[in-house]
């Protein structure tokens, strides 16, 4: 694999992305888990129904079921029976009505329900006022799901409505890909974590937080050696340690070009860097190689450059992974609600609150897009992606991802 990694140039987005995601390799192990465990678990095999849902055409309202044929104006129809639903009707008396309820089965003969606000009572028959029409409010078996019909495809990360498919269909627990184990090593002396008197010169470790946080929404257990000191030795040793415990490591800080950043010299020693630096911002000196043989994706340190380049870049690799069919986040186009003239050589991952301005969505870029600053992040709605060496002009349609399609909430 060629690596830009010493060439001085940086690699475009799209091409280091196609990069990682094509190097990832899903995994093969797969386990049964009850239904209720699978949420967030990616379905390791195509479930086709046995079942029809729902099995027998039943009533969509409380109200009557009649055969439209016997309808005629002002006529009183005797009430033959009383249906609940998960109740067996008898068989149906032509010309007469049948009581029933949201969920009832339709008795065989009978192929119309009159909602019961378009029902007279008088004395022990009913009256029907308006105009039905034949079929009226039946729900017809099988119109949500037949027999043999594929009801969620492999690969698809289960999400609480495909659970109440799957449970539809009577499935109660199902085949999922195994969980990945992800390490995740935060570099930096001046880290100290939470819990622990912070002094002078150091700061909390908060890119673990929002690393595990991120990893917990993708399902992934995460491993960590703590926080790593900025030595050769220390960074090659947490590394060597992470390789034999993890289907990935990911790390923060330490893959710049200063003095004290050991983490692509170290991965290098060990194993191999294929990708380092991509033209975007944040996340620049962003780094994908392998110690040991696992892989390996280096983020940079500043806070919303973590963010930024795991949603990207590290989120589809995990994905795929994982077994994940849909790799990429739907994006939606938005109006630029701001001008800048500067145009920069790295496409930008805005972090944007989104505004409905008179039935347009524009977007406004959050207070500071530091990379540094995390804060912004917590006001925004999304990332606005801009084009390398493109100017911006207010109203201009750009992509637009929300956190939300990124497991970022
Ligand atoms: N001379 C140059 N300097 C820098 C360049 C460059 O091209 N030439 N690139 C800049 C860019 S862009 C980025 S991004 C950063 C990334 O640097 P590193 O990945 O080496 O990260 P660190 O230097 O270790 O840390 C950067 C920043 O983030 C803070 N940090 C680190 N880890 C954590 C953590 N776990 N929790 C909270 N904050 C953390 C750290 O204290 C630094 O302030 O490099 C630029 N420099
Ligand atoms: O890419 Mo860095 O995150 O631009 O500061």
């Amino acid at each position: 694999m060629s690596c830009s990694c010493d060439s001085g140039k940086l690699q475009p987005f799209e091409s280091g992305l196609a990069q990682l995601v094509n190097a990832a390799s899903s995994v093969q192990e797969t386990e049964v888990v009850e239904l209720q465990d699978a949420l967030g678990r990616v379905l390791a095999r195509n479930v086709l129904s046995t079942l029809a849902v729902p099995p027998a055409d039943n009533s969509a309202m409380d109200g009557y079921a009649v055969s439209y044929k016997d309808l005629a104006e002002g006529k009183v129809f005797q009430i033959s029976q009383r249906v609940a639903a998960g109740h067996q009707a008898t068989a149906f008396t032509q010309g007469t009505a049948v009581r029933l309820f949201t969920g009832s089965e339709i008795p065989e003969g009978a192929d119309t329900v009159i909602m019961q606000e378009e029902a007279r009572l008088e004395g022990e028959g009913v009256r029907f006022v308006g105009k039905p029409c034949k079929g009226d409010h039946i729900r017809r078996a099988g119109q949500d799901i037949s027999i043999g019909d594929q009801v969620i495809m492999q690969g698809t990360v289960l999400a609480p409505q495909h659970l109440g498919v799957l449970a539809s269909v009577g499935v109660a627990d199902v085949s999922v890909y195994r969980r990945l184990r992800v390490a995740v090593l935060n570099t930096g002396d001046e880290l100290v974590m939470l819990g622990m008197p912070c002094p002078q010169g150091k700061i909390y470790n908060s890119n673990f937080f929002t690393l595990s946080g991120l990893l917990s929404r993708l399902g992934c257990d995460v491993w960590t050696p703590g926080i790593v000191k900025d030595t050769p030795e220390a960074t090659q040793q947490a590394l060597a340690k992470a390789a034999g415990k993890a289907d990935l490591i990911l790390s923060s800080g330490g893959v710049s070009v200063g003095e004290e950043d050991h983490v692509k010299s170290a991965v290098e020693a060990l194993g191999s860097l294929s990708l380092w630096r991509l033209a975007i911002k944040p996340g620049k000196p962003l780094a994908f190689g392998e110690v040991k043989g696992t892989p390996f994706i280096g983020l940079p340190g500043n806070p919303s450059a973590v963010l930024v380049t795991f949603l990207m870049l590290a989120r589809p690799y995990l994905l795929k992974m994982q077994g994940a069919r849909n790799l990429q986040p739907r994006q939606y186009q938005v109006h630029a609600g701001f001008d800048r003239t500067k145009a920069i050589s790295r496409k930008e991952f805005l972090r944007v609150t989104v505004t409905n301005e008179d039935g347009k969505l524009f977007a406004a870029p959050a207070h500071s897009q530091s990379s540094g600053v995390l804060s912004s992040a917590v006001m925004a709605d999304g990332l606005l992606v801009v084009p390398e060496q493109t100017p911006v002009t207010k109203g201009d349609l750009l992509d637009f991802i929300p956190f939300a399609e990124l497991g970022a909430v």
